[in-house]
């Protein structure tokens, strides 16, 4: 049941040029956003009162203009060989353009109507044989073997999709997504500029992302409120040789005051009793992988109770000693969680552990 007041409604189109129409248009009933070739600017046109309503909570913004879908395909890099995984195909604007390049393309769309619109126009172009739809929650669904992930992906589920395909186990040689301007910038982000954090101290552990081209608010229909930037995401050959959970739960702590020094973070308290608890609950939880890339703003700052310096002199407060000495005699104490490399972090955590300090996740 839908409940209109949520969504965005958009109408249905019929007449226009095959090539013109940038969503599928076929019989009544069917929306069409359409394709301007001469403006790649947003219409909609009504039909006989058939209508499909585009979910906002769905990120169903659908990309229209021919000239950045063209350059999405060609900077992708798609060799006639691949297979291409695509997520949120939506009405099949770029899908129908990477199933030109691609030897196949497998989609996950979460919404059935959509499967079926696209369905529909593969069938018409006769492409359908090269075409897998998984009509199913892209966080959930088990990814098939794939060469390249191309994708306008709905920016709600940015973060864990990244770090599904980065540390769910899949081997592919990148991943061209087009994703929220700002949450690009935090992904291409170095250590210094003001939008480095844990998402991009993570990712970058694995990968490198390269920026391709900005987009604009006003190629999709309907017209999203941000723009969006499209980059490369390649995984590394060579990963450090780090325990992901543990790499994972480290930068947490490292960033849970991100315009703190790491000496002010690793004194608190809190902090220092939850290195405790860790340490009492032999053996780590090893091997679980970054759960998520941790971009969400009220991650950044955890609150403020118990932040008090932790000044105990029982077994808590050695600890603290330990934790401080090795940030000391690393050079680490006056630095900002913001400032600090992928390698020097890899460092810190390594003087940790030959400390006897880990951050394995709790049982
Ligand atoms: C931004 S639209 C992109 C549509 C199309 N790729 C385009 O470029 O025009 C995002 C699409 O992802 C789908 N979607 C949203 N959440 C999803 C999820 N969790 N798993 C799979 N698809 C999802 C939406 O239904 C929508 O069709």
């Amino acid at each position: 049941m839908i409940r209109r007041s949520k969504s965005l409604a958009f109408s249905c189109s019929r007449g226009f040029r095959w090539n013109s129409i940038l969503s599928y248009s076929r019989g009544a009933n069917r929306f069409a956003g359409v394709e301007d070739g001469e403006s790649g600017r947003e219409r909609a046109e009504e039909e006989g009162g058939g209508r499909i309503y585009l979910h906002k909570s769905r990120g169903q913004h659908i990309l229209t203009n021919p000239r950045v879908l063209d350059a999405i395909v060609r900077k992708a890099e798609i060799r006639p060989t691949d297979t291409v995984l695509e997520i949120g195909p939506g009405t099949g604007n770029l899908t129908l353009r990477l199933l030109e390049a691609a030897h196949k393309v497998v989609s996950v769309e979460i919404d059935k109507r959509m499967v079926e619109i696209l369905h529909n126009r593969v069938t018409d172009g006769k492409l359908d044989d090269r075409l897998t739809v998984i009509c199913q929650d892209a966080l959930r669904t088990q990814f098939p073997q794939f060469d390249l992930c191309v994708a306008n992906i709905p920016y709600g589920i940015s973060s864990p999709l990244v770090a599904k395909l980065l540390f769910g186990n899949h081997s592919f040689r990148s991943a061209t997504l087009l994703l929220q301007k700002e949450f690009a910038r935090r992904l291409l982000a170095k250590p210094g500029d003001s939008e480095f954090n844990r998402l991009a101290v993570n990712v970058q552990l694995v990968a490198t992302v390269e920026f391709l081209m900005d987009v604009s608010k006003r190629d999709f229909v309907p017209c999203p409120k941000v723009d969006s930037s499209v980059v490369r995401i390649r995984p590394k050959t060579e990963i450090p040789d780090v325990d992901l959970a543990e790499w994972g739960a480290f930068t947490r702590t490292c960033f849970s005051k991100k315009n703190k020094t790491l000496g002010a973070i690793f004194k608190q308290k809190r902090k220092v009793l939850e290195l405790s608890r860790r340490l009492c609950n032999e053996p780590p939880c090893a091997g679980q992988g970054i759960v998520g890339v941790y971009d969400r703003e009220d991650d950044a700052d955890d609150a403020d109770e118990g932040d008090e310096d932790c000044g105990d002199v029982t077994e808590v407060g050695l600890l603290k000693e330990k934790i401080v000495g090795v940030l000391r005699d690393g050079g680490f104490e006056s630095k900002r969680p913001s400032k600090v490399s992928v390698e020097e972090m890899l460092r810190l955590l390594s003087l940790f552990n030959q400390a006897g300090i880990y951050f394995h996740t709790l049982r």
